[in-house]
């Protein structure tokens, strides 16, 4: 067979009242799921001047001298917030790391917020930078960009429970109070004589439950096609969201739900930037097989564990805290055994 592009998806459907147009929309994302474990959705109500802003005000920020970003640093005082250096991150562990940097973001929440108190997994207040022509344009654009991609998530999910037989609020729990973080990637061309191990981000599968991705026109995603092994690439569709399933996915369906390994390269001797969204959940939130999806003979694939425990330990393997274990589960992609033979 021959490996397609993941399939466009047009989301009107959702939005309207229950219909032969609703199913067939369940039926497309179904397939997709099972197929590519990606998608591309289009007519999914966010204002093109929104996505527009929030890549315009990714770009201001990225543009600020090297010494005014680093303040915004990652490293200080924690929260998964603020700015990622160049090469900091290193999926494929085979080069002196990936050519992007990088801005986290997720809902602004004071310290007194219960949950940071509490310090529940992904919780607590923005860094935003004050040396922006207008700081606070950047402020309220990433606000509004974020709650009305949190909105997004919780209607793709509902679809998504449809696609499993479940009732449309069947992952209403999982989305209180959840793990949801913007991060805005910037990717400067690669060298024209550079390594051909060269990654703007080295191939590997996101974490949470989805990533709904904005791309701009520059190309360089590419996700890997398992049936014919090779890397194919999402042609950028303007206005649309690339939509992904994480490793939660998997464990919820048993592997019927692929989370498929990605990866970006900017040969196009322009910058690239571009915001992923991820979905992750409720902290609290146990990730455990569904019924429906449990083998006759062999049960669950997975054991049960919650969101907080999940991410915190993804993280810390490609952040290097374990970085045996991220190698150790490279050697398992295909990809990773060619070179290495
Ligand atoms: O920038 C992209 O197109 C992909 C980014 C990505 O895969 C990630 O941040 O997990
Ligand atoms: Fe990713």
């Amino acid at each position: 067979m021959e490996a397609k592009e993941p399939p466009i998806i047009d989301f009107t459907p959702f939005y309207g009242p229950e219909c032969a147009a609703k199913e067939n929309l369940v039926k497309e994302l179904k397939h997709a799921c099972q197929e590519y474990g990606f998608f591309q959705l289009v007519n999914h109500t966010i204002p093109s001047d929104l996505q527009g802003s929030i890549l315009h005000q990714s770009k201001k920020f990225f543009d600020l001298p090297i010494e005014v970003k680093e303040k915004y640093s990652k490293d200080i005082g924690g929260f998964n917030r603020g700015y990622e250096r160049l090469r900091a991150q290193n999926f494929e562990k085979r080069t002196k790391g990936d050519l992007k940097e990088g801005f986290y973001l997720g809902k602004n929440l004071p310290l007194e917020d219960p949950n940071v108190v509490a310090r529940k997994f992904g919780q607590g207040p923005n860094k935003y930078p004050e040396e922006l022509d207008d700081p606070a344009k950047f402020r309220n654009v990433a606000d509004d960009y974020h709650s009305a991609l949190t909105s997004l998530a919780m209607g793709i999910l509902q679809m998504l429970a449809r696609t499993l037989d479940l009732e449309d609020d069947a992952f209403n729990e999982f989305c209180q109070h959840p793990v949801a973080v913007l991060r805005l990637l910037h990717y400067p061309p690669q060298e024209p004589d550079a390594s051909e191990l060269e990654r703007g981000i080295g191939a590997h599968t996101d974490f949470g439950a989805i990533t709904i991705l904005l791309q701009d026109t520059t190309g360089g995603l590419q996700v890997w096609n398992n049936i014919s092994s090779e890397w194919i690439d999402v042609t950028p569709v303007p206005g649309a969201y690339v939509v992904n399933l994480g490793n939660m996915m998997m464990r919820w369906t048993n592997d019927r739900y692929l989370s498929t390994l990605h990866r970006v390269i900017n040969k196009s001797g322009k910058e690239r930037f571009s915001v992923p969204f991820f979905f992750s959940g409720n902290p609290d939130y146990m990730v455990r097989c569904l019924p429906s999806c449990e083998d006759a003979r062999e049960g669950a694939k997975y054991p049960p564990i919650t969101v907080g425990e999940w991410m915190a330990g993804r993280y810390a393997d490609t952040y290097g805290t374990s970085e045996e274990k991220a190698i150790g589960e490279l050697r398992k992609e295909p990809e990773a055994r060619k070179l290495e033979s």
